[in-house]
């Protein structure tokens, strides 16, 4: 399909297509400049690059909650899933409650609500937790109620700005896994934002590296192993000699 400068036009399911994009802000900050990269359906990817270089714009521009002042976005016409930095869960609602929120805001009938709810609660492997309140969740786990309730809508592409930043090491590692196994059960286009290389290489199919704002890609980086990851992967030659690579474009990139 075509699109014009600063428009999003919807194309065939889980891609996600930016050519020469560019964004400048009402402000006059130029947050993205000449941005061309390609996401296909069923790859993984992360984004990785220095603060402020517009990871979280490029990503709001994917799902259409921010749009390009040049260039085109082409984002695939099926369901989108976004987890945000904070898992935004609503304190007075349980678990189950809050795992069923986007359907009920879609109309899914309550018997099929409860299917796809307990299915992703499964998926993120917080079973027997549909009673609790979030005040009794762990960080990590209130970031798997998160995603499984992005889950809910059987996401086409799934956006992840940064979820596991503020989270303990040990946690984060366990996320990931859990991740990378939601990905290989339950296949889509993942784009995954992270100031953590480790991270960017376990959980990719590939790992795309910007400049310093105005952000731009500098490089990437292509991770051929396959899944499921153990978390064990990390310590892998194979795999230190891919963040070896991400850390050296990273550096090019910022300098
Ligand atoms: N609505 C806005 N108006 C003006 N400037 C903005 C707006 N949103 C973001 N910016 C600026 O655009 C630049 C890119 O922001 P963005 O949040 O996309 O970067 P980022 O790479 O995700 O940052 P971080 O890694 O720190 O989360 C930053 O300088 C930010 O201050």
């Amino acid at each position: 399909m075509t699109m014009t400068a600063s428009q999003l036009v919807f194309d065939d399911a889980g891609s996600v297509d930016f050519h020469d994009l560019g964004k400048v802000f009402a402000n006059g900050t130029q947050a993205l400049r000449n941005v061309d990269l390609s996401v296909g359906s069923g790859e993984f990817v992360s984004i990785v690059g220095p603060s402020g270089c517009g990871k979280s714009t490029l990503l709001r521009i994917a799902s259409g909650l921010d749009t390009p002042t040049t260039g085109h976005a082409t984002v695939g016409d099926g369901a989108i899933g976004f987890v945000f930095q904070e898992a935004t869960l609503l304190h007075w609602r349980t678990v189950a409650r809050n795992v069923e929120l986007l359907m009920e805001l879609q109309g899914v009938p309550k018997r099929e609500r409860a299917e796809r709810r307990e299915e992703a609660l499964q998926l993120v492997g917080l079973d027997g937790f549909q009673k609790h309140l979030p005040k009794q969740l762990s960080g990590g786990m209130k970031m798997r109620v998160s995603i499984a309730r992005a889950l809910t809508l059987n996401p086409d592409i799934f956006l992840f700005d940064e979820p596991f930043g503020a989270l303990d090491e040990l946690t984060r590692e366990r996320l990931n896994v859990e991740v990378t196994n939601v990905f290989a059960a339950r296949p889509f286009t993942g784009m995954f934002i992270t100031h953590n290389i480790f991270e960017a290489v376990f959980l990719s199919t590939r790992v795309v590296v910007m400049s310093g704002r105005p952000g731009t890609v500098v490089g990437e980086v292509q991770v051929p192993l396959p899944f499921p990851r153990p978390l064990d992967l990390r310590f892998d030659r194979a795999f230190t000699r891919l963040v070896s690579e991400v850390s050296g474009l990273l550096r090019e990139g910022s300098s």
